[in-house]
């Protein structure tokens, strides 16, 4: 085993490479923000293990070792694992008017609508030449070529449950997102088309377990017919703890649509399942308006939210191009992640600092912030700046405070940009008119946009073969365009960050112009 990390929030870090190095190969994937000032380290909440073997590569096998532990790692859970359970023919077809025939147990047919257990997709498809290359993620100093195969999401044509008697659950956790709506819609299709009869919401999130005055809510076809044409979670949403041992006995398949967090609690409730022996696959759709889930290419509702923060950044760019010497100012949502504001930036094309949070930044003195918005106040007239909400904490006075969830209460930056830019103009006795639009809950609150409402029909769907697969303890979403099932387990590793060496980050700094503020 290596890369076991033993820090502790707040611990002091005493080595010159410190672990916040986002983007360097031996990083801590954990730390989410480090105080250069009293050189403390701020770790992600959820505990986790890099598991990867100890690899030699002077050993000609190192290879092999690699792809075996991958294969070990990304290996589906399985109710089979643990319980004896016999696969049936699938009651899921399309073919209505013509219905497969079962022949000794298997489905007979020319329809070729279901995947294969073998099927498989390719994590990475990049071969980098070498570590310098932009955004390169190698496993050995050579950037060798290692093929790392997942899963392929979608129906089988064996399943482990007889649908009649399934009672499934779905439960939608932690801040809201475009398109919550949607995925349960297509749940609730999706588990009708193979013959389930007993489909109930839990309401606002996993405290719906727990609190009895929160009672099931029944879902069929008609209930869920519309509720994607409103924004929000048609269940409800919460933040906090539940208890996570209670769950498990009262479903057979609980989908649950979440963050990080969310998927940290499911994992829990299917390793519980597990303990016990119990026949209940839990299966997880993620849900970020962040796009901060590890591997996938991006997760439901950060298009919309991407597309709604354009209207707050044209906004700001008109009061600021009219006023005499304006800046505008705009703080968009991403508590670790600056995925939002970069592809908000990128879209607009109108912003001149893009600050998010994997990119420290200064404020005062030569290279800062301060002095840029100086010459381009000079030389445009005006200024426009996108800030993620987790940006540049390490400005800000920090008081460990925690939400219901265990997520860092995070100082303003928005307000203090603000203060700061204003004080400074005022300082050196140049006029300036700064407008700060902090629309974050109007990105998120809103319904989904066309791209997204498929992501979540494909989403949704995918989630409900996965459960009639029999898996448990996985979750679905794409990878280099495909559709795959992960296990819950690594995509909770960390949280997914802006690699300041990716392509994309280059972009938005081509984009705006900005200079290095450090
Ligand atoms: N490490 C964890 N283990 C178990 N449950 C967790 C964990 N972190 C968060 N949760 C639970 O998951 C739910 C949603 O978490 P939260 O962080 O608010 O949102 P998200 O899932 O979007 O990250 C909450 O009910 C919270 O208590
Ligand atoms: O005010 P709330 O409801 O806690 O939500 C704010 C949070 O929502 C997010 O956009 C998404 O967070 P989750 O994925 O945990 O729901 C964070 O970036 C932000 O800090
Ligand atoms: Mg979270």
């Amino acid at each position: 085993m290596i890369g076991n990390i033993n820090l502790k929030n707040g611990s002091k870090i005493t080595s010159q490479k410190d672990p916040c190095c986002f983007g360097v190969p031996g990083c801590n994937p954990r730390c989410v923000r480090y105080n250069k000032k009293s050189r403390t380290c701020r770790l992600v909440t959820r505990a986790i293990s890099v598991d990867r073997p100890q690899l030699d590569f002077s050993n000609s096998d190192w290879k092999k070792q690699f792809q075996e532990d991958f294969d070990r790692r990304f290996s589906l859970p399985h109710l089979k694992d643990v319980i004896d359970v016999e696969p049936r023919p699938t009651t899921f077809s399309l073919k209505s008017r013509t219905p497969l025939e079962n022949v000794n147990g298997s489905m007979q047919g020319s329809w070729n609508g279901y995947v294969n257990d073998d099927d498989r997709a390719l994590l990475k498809v990049i071969k980098f030449a070498s570590p310098t290359s932009a955004g390169a993620d190698c496993i050995d100093p050579d950037c060798s070529w290692v093929e790392q195969w997942v899963h392929r999401a979608g129906p089988r044509k064996q399943i482990y449950f007889e649908p009649q008697y399934v009672k499934a659950g779905i439960v939608t956790c932690g801040g809201l997102c475009p398109g919550l709506n949607d995925v349960i819609r297509q749940i609730v299709l999706t588990l009708e088309k193979y013959g389930v009869k007993n489909i109930v919401g839990i309401q606002h999130g996993f405290r719906g377990f727990f609190e009895d005055h929160l009672a099931e809510v029944p879902l069929n076809r008609q209930v869920v017919q519309n509720i994607n044409l409103a924004g929000g979670s048609f269940l409800g949403v919460s933040r906090g703890g539940a208890n996570i041992s209670d769950i498990a006995r009262r479903l057979d398949m609980l989908f649950v649509l979440g963050g990080n967090g969310t998927h940290a609690g499911a994992n829990l409730i299917h390793e519980e399942c597990r303990k016990r022996k119990l026949k209940v696959s839990i299966v997880g759709v993620p849900k970020t308006i962040d796009n901060d889930i590890l591997l996938m290419d991006k997760t439901f509702g950060f298009d919309t939210a991407v597309e709604a923060a354009q209207r707050a950044i044209n906004s700001a760019y008109i009061e600021a191009h009219s006023a005499f010497h304006g800046i505008g100012l705009v703080k968009l949502m991403g508590r670790s992640s600056g995925f939002i504001t970069m592809h908000a930036s990128l879209s607009s094309g109108q912003v001149d600092i893009c600050l998010i949070p994997e990119v420290p930044f200064t404020l005062d003195g030569p290279n800062g912030v301060l002095q840029h918005l100086e010459h381009l106040i000079e030389t445009k007239g005006f200024a426009l700046i996108c800030v993620a909400e987790g940006a540049g904490q390490e400005h800000l006075q920090q008081s460990n405070a925690t939400d219901a969830s265990g997520n860092m209460i995070l100082g303003d930056i928005g307000v203090h940009l603000h203060q700061k830019i204003k004080a400074h103009f005022k300082e050196i006795g140049v006029h300036s008119d700064v407008k700060y639009i902090d629309p974050t809950y109007m990105v998120r609150a809103v319904r989904a946009n066309a791209s997204d409402a498929i992501l979540c029909t494909v989403l949704g769907q995918n989630a409900v073969h996965g459960a009639f697969a029999g898996f448990s303890g996985i979750t679905t979403g794409i990878c280099n365009t495909h559709n795959v099932y992960l296990p819950i387990s690594e995509v909770i590793k960390s949280t997914r960050f802006v690699d300041p060496n990716s392509r994309m980050w280059h972009r938005c700094l081509t984009s705006t112009g900005q200079p290095d503020f450090h």
